[in-house]
């Protein structure tokens, strides 16, 4: 049997989202591995997917390999220094979707050689609708570009940005923005009940409509405050509750993925100075 091609640092949340996009798009089981700690939640991917469950620890890897880090970022400075030997002997690839660690910090771990990418995806990847950001510098090739792009294409859109610095404010966006959206839907959920509809409907009513505005905002190619307008007839409903909308939700919103953003340096900067 061939070596595997893609090999997971980490068996939870994330990696069994996009193990499950590559097989939806016809890899074999095969070319997917796993390495984690825990038996039983690796072995329940190999199960479910038919990849291939190993231990935590590294080993040598097939040539054209893409190695995925999947665990979490505290655990990277302990984690990769075993895979570095491994990474070094191949022209293989290694992606990180470690929210915070640098390009800086993994070359450091990894060595000078070792191709670095970096990408930060997020939960709606579980239903083939995730948004990823992917981030590698100027040394990286178009070809390890492209198959970094071909992992997480498996799991919804991907998009490219130039300045490393930016990924703070996408995974404050979109890496964190699942849990935005859905507390928004429970809130809308909550008000709808308080208003007397039965819970089953308000979270119909909720969800339909969170997804029909994001929809009809993607695909009418218009900004959202036209769309809005289109709804908001003068002295009527949507009027009455925007301006009680605007005493706060954009405020919020920018303090919000500030928070979220700080977090991210944060956590970024206690990584570094674990791993030093
Ligand atoms: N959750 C999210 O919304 C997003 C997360 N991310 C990033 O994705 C990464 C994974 O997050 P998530 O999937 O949520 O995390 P989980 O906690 O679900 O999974 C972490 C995995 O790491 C494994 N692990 C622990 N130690 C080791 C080791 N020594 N070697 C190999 N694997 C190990 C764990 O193994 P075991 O199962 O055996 O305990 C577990 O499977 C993080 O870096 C995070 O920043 C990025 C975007 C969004
Ligand atoms: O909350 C976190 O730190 C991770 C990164 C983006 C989503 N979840």
């Amino acid at each position: 049997m061939s070596e595997p091609r893609i090999i997971f640092i980490g068996a939870g949340n994330m990696a069994r989202a996009i193990i499950a996009g590559l097989r939806r798009r016809g890899i074999a089981g095969g070319d997917i591995a796993v390495h984690a700690p825990h038996l039983e939640r690796r072995e329940a991917l190999a199960r479910e997917f038919g990849v291939i469950s190993r231990a935590a620890e590294a080993v040598p890897v097939a040539a054209d390999a893409t190695v995925v880090y999947a665990a979490k970022p505290k655990q990277i400075g302990t984690i990769l220094p075993s895979w570095r030997a491994a990474l070094e002997a191949g022209p293989g690839i290694f992606l990180s979707l470690a929210a915070g660690v640098t390009s800086a910090s993994l070359k450091r771990l990894l060595g000078p050689k070792v191709p670095v990418l970096r990408c930060m995806p997020n939960t709606p990847a579980q239903i083939g609708a995730g948004m990823t950001t992917l981030y590698a510098d100027a040394s990286v090739t178009a070809e390890q570009r492209a198959a970094a792009e071909a992992i997480l294409a498996a799991v919804g859109r991907c998009l490219w940005l130039e300045d490393e610095g930016l990924m703070d404010a996408a995974t404050a966006l979109a890496g964190s923005g699942p849990a935005y959206v859905l507390l928004f839907l429970e809130a809308l959920e909550d008000a709808g009940v308080f208003q007397g509809l039965p819970r089953a409907t308000a979270r119909i009513l909720a969800q339909e409509t969170v997804l029909g505005a994001a929809r009809l905002a993607k695909e009418a190619q218009m900004a959202p405050s036209n769309l809005r307008h289109q709804v908001t007839s003068p002295a009527g409903t949507t009027a009455a509750a925007l301006a009680v909308w605007e005493e706060g939700l954009r405020a919020l919103a920018q303090r919000a993925v500030q928070a979220a953003v700080d977090r991210g340096r944060a956590l970024a900067q206690m990584t570094e100075e674990h791993n030093q």
